[in-house]
C-alpha cells in the first residue's frame, strides 16, 4: 500500500468516528492491525486521525471561512478529508502544501466517485485558504475568554466554561494546550518481581531509554518503546502502563500486607495490581467491575503480573451486600473524565453536561454501598480523574453529609504537594500545574457513631 491509501485508510476511520460514533484508539488499532501499511505510514495515519478528531472545532471554523455551503450540508467524506487536509496545512509541516491539496483531491476521486464534483469542491476550498493572507479571525480573546479558548483549543463549550470558572483564564487556557498535546508514556514497575534502577538497565538492553518519576517511587518514563507488547520485560511482567495520578491512588489508599480490601470499579486492574504490589502479594483483595470483558482484563494483567491474591468478580457495586466486612475499600469512581482528555481524542466530544447527574448519582450510590461493606476503623479512598466539582469535593461533602459516622482521614506524604488548602484528607492533582492527569483523590475513616 502506498501513503495515497493510508490517506484514504484516514478519511475512514475519521468517517466511522464522526458517523458512527467509533472510539478513535480502537478504530485505529483495528484498522492498522489489518492493513499491510508500512510503519511510517502506519504513524502517519495515527497522526491524521488523531489530529483531525482532536482539532476538529478549530478546523471547522477556519473551514467555515472558505466554503460557501454550510458545513452541516457537507457529505460526510467531504467534510472529512477537508478537516484532515485543513490539519495538515495549520499543524504539520514537513508535508508540502501543494502535496496536500493534491493528496486531498485524490482521495476523493478514489472515494467518492459517485459524489461527482466533490473533488472540485476540495481544491477550491483548500485553494482559496492558501492563497488568503489575511489571519483568521477568532473570537476576541479578552473580550469573550470564553468563545475564545473553545474554538481555538477545539473543546465544546460546557467544558471550558466549567474550567474556566475553576482556574481563571490563564490556567484554563494552559489546561486546554495540556489537553491537546500528546500525554507522555509511563510506567508503574512491578516490585513483587523487579526494582526500578534494575528495570531501566533491563530495558536499555532491550533498546529502551526509561526515567525514575520524581514524584513516585515506581513510575519511570519511558521514551521511544515501539512495540512495547513485544518487549520481554512486558511480557515476564514487569511494569504495567499507568500515570503517574494513578499510581497515588493506592499509595493514598496506604494498605498493609494480610488485608482484606476491596476494589469497587478496578478494571482493568491498574490500582488492583498496585494495592496488591503495595501489600507485598499478601492479603486479599476483592476486585469488582460491572462489565465481564473488563473483568476480564483484571485477570489478564494480574496473571502477567504474577499477583495471586486479587479475586476478580463480576459485580454492580450499587447491588453489594457486604456489611463490616473490609479493611479498606477503594472507590475509583466511574465519572466525567475530564482530567484524562488528553487519552482518547474523541472523549470530549463524547461528554455530555446532561450526564451529569446520572454519574453524580451513581458515585453516591457506590459510596453509600462502600460505607456499609467496611469494618469500624476502616478506610475509604475515593478517586475521579475528572476536574468537576459536582463529582469531586460536592459528592464527597454530600457523602460525609449522609454519613456521620465517617471522618475526613488525612493521606500519606507522598500526597502533600497535591492537598488543598480546605482539608487535609483531599487532593486535586491539576494537569497544567502538575504536568499530570487531572485526578482528585480523597479519603475518610470509619469511626462509629459515637465518635
Ligand atoms: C475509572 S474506571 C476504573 C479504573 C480502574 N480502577 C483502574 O485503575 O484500572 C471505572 C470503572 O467502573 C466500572 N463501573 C461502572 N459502573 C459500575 C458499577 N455500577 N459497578 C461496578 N463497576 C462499575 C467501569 O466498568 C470502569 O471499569
Amino acid at each position: 500500500m502506498t501513503e495515497h491509501h493510508a490517506r484514504d485508510l484516514a478519511v475512514q476511520i475519521l468517517y466511522a468516528v464522526d458517523e458512527e460514533g467509533a472510539y478513535t484508539n480502537l478504530e485505529l488499532d483495528k484498522a492498522l492491525f489489518s492493513c499491510e501499511l508500512s510503519a511510517e505510514d502506519k504513524g502517519l495515519v495515527t497522526e491524521l486521525v488523531y489530529g483531525t478528531v482532536t482539532y476538529r472545532d478549530h478546523l471547522d471554523y477556519v473551514l467555515a471561512n472558505y466554503s460557501n455551503k454550510p458545513l452541516k450540508k457537507l457529505d460526510s467524506y467531504t467534510h472529512q478529508i477537508l478537516r484532515m487536509a485543513l490539519y495538515q496545512l495549520i499543524f504539520l509541516d514537513r508535508i508540502p502544501d501543494h502535496a496536500v491539496v493534491s493528496e486531498a483531491v485524490n482521495t476523493a476521486k478514489r472515494l467518492q466517485g459517485k459524489h461527482q464534483q466533490a473533488d472540485k469542491f476540495i481544491n477550491a476550498i483548500l485553494r482559496n485558504y492558501l492563497k488568503d493572507d489575511q489571519p483568521v479571525k477568532w473570537p476576541d480573546k479578552r473580550k469573550n475568554a470564553a468563545g475564545y479558548l473553545a474554538k481555538y483549543y477545539s473543546f465544546p463549550q460546557w467544558i471550558v466554561d466549567t474550567w474556566l470558572k475553576e482556574y481563571g483564564k490563564a490556567g484554563a487556557e494552559a489546561l486546554c494546550q495540556y489537553m491537546n498535546a500528546r500525554p507522555p508514556l509511563l510506567a508503574r514497575v512491578n516490585t513483587l518481581q523487579i526494582q526500578p534502577d534494575a528495570l531501566i538497565q533491563k530495558l536499555a538492553r532491550e533498546g529502551v531509554r526509561a526515567d525514575r518519576l520524581d514524584r513516585v517511587p515506581e513510575g519511570l518514563a519511558l521514551y521511544n518503546p515501539g512495540g512495547l507488547r513485544q518487549l520481554q520485560s512486558f511480557q515476564a511482567g514487569d511494569f504495567i502502563i499507568q500515570d503517574a495520578s494513578s499510581m497515588l491512588v493506592a499509595h493514598a489508599l496506604d494498605p498493609s500486607p494480610g488485608e482484606y480490601i476491596a476494589d469497587l470499579c478496578a478494571a482493568p486492574g491498574g490500582k488492583t495490581t498496585h494495592i496488591a504490589a503495595l501489600m507485598k502479594d499478601q492479603g486479599r483483595i476483592d476486585a469488582f467491575d460491572l462489565h465481564p470483558h473488563r473483568v476480564q482484563l483484571i485477570r489478564e494483567n494480574m496473571d502477567r503480573l504474577g499477583i495471586s491474591i486479587i479475586q476478580p468478580q463480576v459485580q454492580d457495586a450499587q447491588a453489594m451486600e457486604a456489611q463490616g466486612l473490609y479493611d479498606r475499600v477503594l472507590v475509583d469512581a466511574p465519572c466525567s473524565g475530564l482530567g484524562v482528555l488528553n487519552r482518547r481524542p474523541d472523549a470530549r466530544w463524547q461528554r455530555r453536561r446532561q450526564q451529569l447527574p446520572d454519574l453524580v448519582h451513581l458515585q453516591a450510590a457506590i459510596l453509600d454501598k462502600a460505607a456499609a461493606a467496611l469494618k469500624l476503623g476502616g478506610t475509604l479512598l475515593y478517586s475521579t480523574c475528572t476536574t468537576l466539582r459536582a463529582e469531586n469535593e460536592d459528592q464527597c461533602q454530600h457523602f460525609l453529609d449522609r454519613h456521620p459516622d465517617f471522618k475526613p482521614d488525612s493521606l500519606p506524604d507522598l500526597l502533600t504537594p497535591y492537598q488543598v488548602e480546605e482539608g487535609k484528607h483531599i487532593c486535586r492533582i491539576i494537569p497544567q500545574r502538575d504536568q499530570m492527569d487531572g485526578f482528585f483523590i480523597a479519603k475518610f475513616r470509619k469511626v462509629g457513631q459515637d465518635d
